[in-house]
């Protein structure tokens, strides 16, 4: 982003990343999901990240939210390595909001479930060293009831908490991915109010699916749009008024145009009798007859430190040797 001030508070340098297989490499021949990215945001960036369905943007907001390991030179929060230096998320300093929250809440050190029987005022309260103007400021702006039993809210009353909880303490860099999903028009408009009034000198960066842009003439400071792991477009929004892009972002016409080419292509792959869906790379360094793949039977893809499967479908699922399952 074009900006005064010197040093950006997020650098993005020829980003390229691949999820590993279950030996923690990218498998072999696999082609980056994110690729060639760049981008700096400086301090009073309010940035929105727009996309198609599995454009890469949760995978750049993790990213810069320190949860996939990349070489320390090609992110850079607050001129740190947000994989690398811990401090950064355990001070606040860098907040990330994801789909993951919908679950679990770090909650006085602990992953406590935010499904348990318990009320939101000890949830809330329960976060220690937080100004208790901001407080009280959160649970007006998400309509938050303090008597409220986590255990039988609605999803969206109870994505109000975890939001509550995520913005109780100030942060510099703030990554929000689609957080606003599960809240109605008034919520989402409020939030959206106070985190423009927050962002002074700190950093947003939000993803969200450009029909959302719709009432958010006066939200973002600048728009970044990706299509297949690659920057697009990143421009100011007074840019892109200018150059009346803006109407065509409304209108998700610039995902829209990236869904029907994938679409066509895979009508062409089809005529042709290929298969419709190019085929991914196993993501896996285990070769051989799967059925000696113990490696794979014991722990259905996860791997120390990570908190997510790499191995998906129904296949794992029939393999697991624990019936736990994941999302
Ligand atoms: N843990 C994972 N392991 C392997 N591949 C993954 C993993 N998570 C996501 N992907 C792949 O990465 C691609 C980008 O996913 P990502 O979630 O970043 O997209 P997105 O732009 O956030 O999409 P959406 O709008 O649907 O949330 C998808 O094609 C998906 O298949």
């Amino acid at each position: 982003m074009a900006s005064s001030q010197s040093s950006p508070m997020v650098e993005i340098n020829g980003l390229e990343f691949t999820y590993p297989g279950i030996d923690g490499y990218p498998p072999p021949g696999s082609t980056p999901l994110i690729q060639d990215f760049s981008l700096s945001l400086f301090s009073g960036d309010r940035c929105l990240l727009v996309g198609a369905n599995g454009a890469g943007k949760t995978t750049i907001l993790k990213i810069l939210g320190g949860k996939h390991m990349v070489e320390p030179h090609m992110v850079r929060v607050l001129g740190r390595s947000a994989f690398h230096d811990t401090n950064l998320t355990s001070s606040g300093d860098l907040c990330y909001l994801g789909g993951e929250w919908k679950r679990d809440v770090a909650f006085a050190g602990f992953e406590v479930s935010i499904q348990m029987d318990v009320s939101a005022e000890k949830m809330i309260n329960g976060v220690g060293g937080v100004d208790p103007a901001r407080r009280a400021e959160l649970i007006k702006v998400l309509d938050i009831d303090l008597s409220w039993r986590m255990h039988n809210v609605s999803d969206g009353q109870r994505r109000r908490v975890q939001i509550c909880m995520g913005l109780l303490k100030p942060y510099k860099v703030l990554l929000l991915d689609e957080i606003t999903v599960d809240l109605d028009v008034l919520a989402r408009a409020d939030l959206l109010k106070f985190l423009k009034k927050n962002v002074k000198k700190e950093v947003l960066l939000s993803s969200m699916q450009p029909i959302y842009l719709m009432g958010l003439r006066a939200g973002p400071s600048h728009i970044v749009y990706v299509a297949h792991g690659r920057l697009q477009l990143s421009m100011s929004m007074d840019k892109l008024r200018e150059t009346s892009n803006l109407s065509l972002m409304n209108s998700g016409v610039l995902a829209g145009k990236e869904i029907n080419e994938e679409r066509k292509r895979r009508k062409e792959r089809k005529a042709k009798g290929l298969p419709e869906f190019e085929k991914q790379v196993e993501g896996t360094r285990v070769v051989g007859d799967p059925a000696k793949a113990a490696v794979r039977v014991m722990n259905n893809g996860w791997a120390a430190g990570r908190l997510h499967s790499t191995l998906a479908g129904e296949e794992n699922f029939t393999f697991s040797s624990n019936r736990v399952l994941r999302q």
